[in-house]
């Protein structure tokens, strides 16, 4: 019940005694009856509004994904800064204290820097007897082409039997849309917010949340101040059934550079001579991870903590289909073959993982070169009790050590890009029965307590930085394709994620005032 409900709800207890001398029992039910009807009036008209609007909500998602807000490509980077004034503008437009926040430049690895794309902050309300969540979402996208092997433009949201297929629909521009709507429609009802909401929308996240660290720390004490919660919803469902987040992984990136002659070289006419980058790169890359999922990097798998029975109980009762799984990526085998082991290693074990090679040969056809430079680009998922200025000490000494047994004229360099700490929840805590009820009010059943493999890197400066709690609510599907070809959010998961927002800021109002 909200602040607003409760109030309502007193109101007809008082009228009801000064009104009847005779109030017994036989009174009370119809007294509820008339509240669950206020309730049901209320939310019903707020489903209504987003059902009656949701052709609109497809539209603003169409609109920003063909923003291509590719935050790893230098190039993108004036449609990322378009992006952001997209995101501050529908706000302002909405009401909201808006600020378009500079955190500064980036610098490239070939030392030359680039604006940062701002971060918009927003806030709705400042009603000191309701509570402040705060909405952390971001609208910048991985890399995708067409050529990749997506089947419409990545950047055209195009429906197919109810999915919304394109970049970033549901990482994390549908998300962050459903939020918007959800407050847009209180307020187009006329209903008070049950409680002030501020938006955080940043435009770096894919590459490691570059300055948000910084932001948050600068503005703990002005804007994060009154903030009593905070509430993420950038990552995906297990399956069909709704779920909270508990636990994301972190991530420790590296580049490993190795540099021979000054340029490329014929393979037929040098080859077989010279000490080619790519074999020692090939080489230490393959002294990462053994072929049974082994990370053989020291010191690693001793620093995680280990699993406890408690936890491998919550795994064992989770609902997981294996062979769904397989079928959805497109493999017959898998790394393990039973539910507990592999929930555990999506979610609670460190990971290798080698994404690409710059300067390798790639395009299609047979050219035949020695590539003088090549530069690998692999990550190391990070869990409890790992530390990312331990791991990367321990993979650059460890590759140099490799290295240097090959005896290579040729130079190595490695550096760690990112290093976002893995973040974990208090499932206890009464955020998360909100999010249950809420569930259950939408989805008419129980939501899976689950943690994520991927890693949002600003989870745990929030938690540590503004001491808040913080919940992750998803409204992904468990099969959108992030980072992948024909991402996409469904019509379904989109609407009614939205009405679940709606549901969970009148769930948290109701948070006893001694729990925060
Ligand atoms: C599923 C992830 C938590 C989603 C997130 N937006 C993301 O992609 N983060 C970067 C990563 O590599 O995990």
């Amino acid at each position: 019940m909200s602040r607003q409900q409760h109030r309502t709800t007193v109101y007809l207890s008082e009228k009801t005694v000064t009104h009847s001398e005779k109030m017994d029992l036989l009174v009370l039910p119809s007294i509820l009856l008339i509240i669950s009807t206020v309730h049901a009036f209320q939310y019903t008209e707020l489903v209504q509004h987003v059902n009656s609007h949701q052709e609109e909500y497809v539209e603003a998602l169409r609109d920003w994904v063909a923003i291509e807000s590719d935050s790893s490509n230098v190039l993108k980077r004036p449609d990322l800064h378009r992006m952001m004034e997209v995101v501050a503008q529908k706000l302002r437009l909405m009401g909201g204290a808006v600020e378009l926040v500079d955190i500064g430049e980036q610098e490239l690895p070939d030392g030359q820097t680039l604006a940062l794309p701002k971060v918009v902050t927003a806030k709705f309300g400042s009603d000191p007897n309701k509570y402040t969540v705060c909405i952390y979402g971001h609208v910048d996208v991985q890399p995708a082409k067409l050529e990749d092997g997506w089947a419409t433009d990545p950047y055209n949201l195009t429906d197919i039997n109810g999915n919304l297929y394109g970049r970033g629909a549901s990482d994390n521009k549908a998300p962050v849309l459903a939020w918007i709507h959800a407050v847009e429609a209180y307020q187009a009802l006329n209903i008070d917010l049950p409680v002030n909401v501020k938006f955080v929308i940043e435009g770096m996240e894919e590459t490691g949340s570059n300055g948000l660290d910084a932001m948050i720390l600068a503005q703990r004490d002005t804007f994060f101040t009154d903030v009593d919660y905070i509430i993420i919803s950038d990552c995906g469902w297990l399956s069909r059934r709704p779920a909270l987040t508990y636990g994301t992984r972190g991530n420790c990136y590296f580049y490993a550079e190795v540099e021979g002659p000054k340029q490329d070289l014929h393979s037929g006419v040098y080859g077989g001579t010279v000490i080619e980058p790519m074999t020692d790169l090939i080489g230490i890359l393959d002294t990462l991870i053994s072929p049974s999922g082994k990370i053989l990097v020291p010191g690693i798998r001793e620093a995680v903590a280990p699993l406890s029975d408690e936890e491998w109980k919550m795994y064992q009762d989770i609902q997981f289909d294996i062979e769904n799984y397989k079928t959805k990526i497109g493999v017959n085998q898998l790394m393990y073959s039973n539910k507990v082991d592999l929930l555990a290693h999506m979610w609670r074990y460190p990971t290798v993982s080698i994404h690409g090679i710059e300067g390798a040969f790639s395009d299609p056809g047979t050219k035949t070169v020695i590539p003088a430079k090549v530069t690998a680009k692999f990550s190391i998922r990070q869990v409890p009790n790992m530390d990312p200025a331990m791991v990367k000490k321990q993979v650059t000494d460890y590759l140099h050590s490799v290295f240097t047994k090959r005896k290579s004229p040729n130079k190595l360099k490695v550096t760690m890009v990112i290093g976002a700490k893995p973040w974990l929840a208090d499932t206890q805590h009464p955020l998360y029965e909100a999010g249950k009820a809420a569930v259950k009010r939408v989805f008419d059943m129980d939501p899976d307590l689950i943690r994520e493999g991927g890693t949002i890197p600003i989870a745990r400066t929030f938690q540590d930085v503004t001491g808040k709690s913080i919940i992750m609510m998803p409204i992904g599907g468990f099969d959108d394709g992030l980072h992948s070809q024909n991402e996409k959010m469904s019509r379904y998961n989109y609407i009614e994620g939205t009405k679940l927002f709606i549901a969970y800021l009148n769930e948290v109002s109701q948070i006893k005032k001694t729990s925060v």
